[in-house]
């Protein structure tokens, strides 16, 4: 069983744009995935598949091993957490604990069993001490905040996130950062968009491109080093990537990716040398 199964997915939106285009993708259990493409590739069209917000023209998608159907869309959204790009979409109740609660309070859990599920998901995201207080009046990090906790509430096994990092500074993106990798240690899987080729390459286990609606290569993250799929989809070579390819011991090897790969290649070359030296 995996995570998440499209099959031949297309969609389009009543003005006739194709957004989605015979989009085939498996997904399995546990993995970190990062979506990337130009503006209007379709990566926020895609993620709304995922817990059944939209639904696709042609084709299908199954969350788990269950096929997404208007019919069972409450189950999905139970397997399924989506945290919308913009948390003004997302966060609207008159306290920052109300609007976490609104999940499971709709699952109709009981109120010790949603004391306990809001208390740590805010606590994950380091906002317990703001729950009183009227998500109106947080700033936008503070508020995507509430947003993530408000899915993490529901404890969902698939975690979908479209663009978390956006508008962040850098600190706030830190944060996000190691709360998806605390994320990825209780075994969820993880679906996120961003343009940032620097977080994708150290973040994810799995890349996708996508390019007018359709998937332009999918890999691991050293596909992020390959600059023939890099230009396709308007993004550059990750920073550590650009820096080793000016090196001329480096430039003609497999591209370093992120700090960890780096490091092994240098360690690498050093060895070599000392074996040459003595
Ligand atoms: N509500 C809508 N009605 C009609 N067309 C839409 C709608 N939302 C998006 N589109 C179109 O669908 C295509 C895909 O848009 P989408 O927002 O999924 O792209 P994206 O990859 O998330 O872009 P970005 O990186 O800018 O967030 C674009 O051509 C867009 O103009």
């Amino acid at each position: 069983m995996n995570a998440i199964e499209m099959n031949k997915v297309t969609f389009r939106y009543d003005n006739g744009i194709e957004a989605l285009k015979d989009i085939t993708l498996t997904i399995p259990i546990g993995v970190k995935v990062a979506l990337l493409g130009p503006n209007g590739a379709g990566k926020s069209t895609l993620l709304h598949h995922l817990n059944g917000l939209k639904v696709p023209n042609e084709g299908t998608i199954s969350i788990l091993g269950n096929m997404v159907t208007k019919k069972n869309a409450h189950f999905i959204r139970e397997q399924v957490g989506l945290v919308f790009q913009d948390p003004d979409d997302q966060v609207f109740s008159g306290t920052v604990w109300d609007d976490v609660a609104f999940g499971p309070r709709n699952l109709h859990m009981s109120e010790e069993d949603i004391n306990e599920m809001c208390t740590v998901a805010l606590g994950n995201v380091g906002m317990l001490e703001y729950k009183d207080r009227a998500p109106y009046h947080l700033s936008y990090g503070q508020k995507k905040r509430v947003a993530i906790a408000g899915i993490l509430a529901m404890r969902p096994d698939i975690v979908i996130l479209d663009e978390p990092m956006a508008f962040l500074d850098p600190a706030g993106q830190d944060e996000i950062a190691g709360l998806l990798q605390g994320l990825h240690y209780m075994g969820k899987t993880i679906l996120l968009s961003t343009h940032d080729v620097n977080f994708a390459a150290s973040w994810a286990d799995m890349v996708v491109l996508l390019k007018d609606g359709k998937i332009l290569a999918v890999g691991d993250n050293q596909l992020l080093a390959d600059e023939k799929y890099i230009r396709e989809a308007n993004l550059h070579l990750p920073i550590i990537a650009r820096t080793f390819k000016m090196v001329p011991e480096f430039s003609s090897n497999k591209l370093p990716i992120n700090e960890q790969e780096a490091f092994r290649l240098l360690f690498k070359q050093l060895n070599e040398k000392d074996k040459y030296e003595y």
